[in-house]
């Protein structure tokens, strides 16, 4: 492109992304060789996936989402918050907000402590239930598999993430695999490790991911709000679950923070 970008990054728990101001929407979205190149940890920038906020009639943005494979992505969770805390940044949003994503219409608000509270898609539809776990889609597709007790620190999950991502079952459209231990105690968290659709890694975290295994895990005594620890921190995910199976006032909640903003020449 010979030409000079100007970026953000951010972290939600360690799930990071390269944030773009692109309201002039002059980004090429079908450019996946420079969402590729600024997503390398090695030869560009380096992120789980490049977010661009735009205007939308109707809306204060909308969220466009590119995983680190350069390809338009699904909802981003963590993205998402991350997304409203530089919309404050920009000036366009204080502490409420509603923005359109690849999922629709979301809500979401920023507290005095700082922390994004990010309202998600109702999950509708039955949860899918066998023997390899359950799977579910809160914005992406998502594979809850829970765990025997103490196996989840010594896990290998990017073979076994990757295994079940490239599976006959799911290698045509991809899942992301959430790997999962129950609380020790009533006032611990559920403890949590997700290999990551379109990353293709395991993510220090995964937004949409918490929530599968939020909702997942209500039917295995998790009461709302449901609090999730990730290697790259913890998170929070509160719903009212309804009797047909499905889940409304899904909310994820979290920390989303500013790293360093700079230019790139692409
Ligand atoms: N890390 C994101 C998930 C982004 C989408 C995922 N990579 C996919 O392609 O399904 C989140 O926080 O939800």
């Amino acid at each position: 492109m010979n030409m000079t970008l100007t970026f953000h990054k951010y972290q939600g728990t360690g799930n990071d992304f390269v944030l773009l101001d692109d309201r002039s929407q002059q980004f090429d979205v079908t450019d996946y060789c420079l969402v590729r190149h600024l997503c390398d940890r090695r030869r560009g920038i380096g992120a789980d996936g490049l977010i661009l906020l735009r205007n939308h009639p109707g809306y204060d943005f909308e969220m466009v989402y590119f995983n680190a494979d350069g390809y338009l992505g699904s909802m981003c969770g963590n993205g998402g918050r991350c997304t409203v805390a530089f919309a404050r940044h920009l000036g366009v949003m204080q502490e409420k907000t509603r923005f359109l994503a690849a999922d629709g219409a979301h809500e979401a608000h920023i507290d005095a402590a700082g922390l994004v509270h990010l309202r998600m898609q109702d999950v509708l539809g039955q949860q899918e239930i066998d023997e390899l776990g359950v799977f579910l889609d809160t914005g992406s597709p998502h594979l809850v598999r829970f765990q025997p007790a103490s196996t989840l620190a010594e896990l290998n999950v990017v073979v076994e993430g990757r295994a079940i991502r490239n599976s006959e079952r799911f290698r045509d459209k991809g899942t992301n695999v959430n790997f999962v231990e129950s609380p020790v105690a009533p006032d611990q968290p559920w403890q949590v490790r997700t290999y990551e659709r379109g990353v293709e890694d395991e993510t220090f975290s995964c937004g949409t991911g918490v929530t599968a295994v939020a909702l997942a895990a209500s039917r295995r005594g998790a009461v709302s709000p449901v609090r999730l620890r990730t290697p790259g921190g913890d998170l929070q995910v509160a719903f009212e679950a309804r009797p047909d199976g499905s889940f409304s006032q899904v909310y994820l909640s979290g920390p989303a923070l500013r790293v360093f903003g700079g230019q790139v020449d692409v």
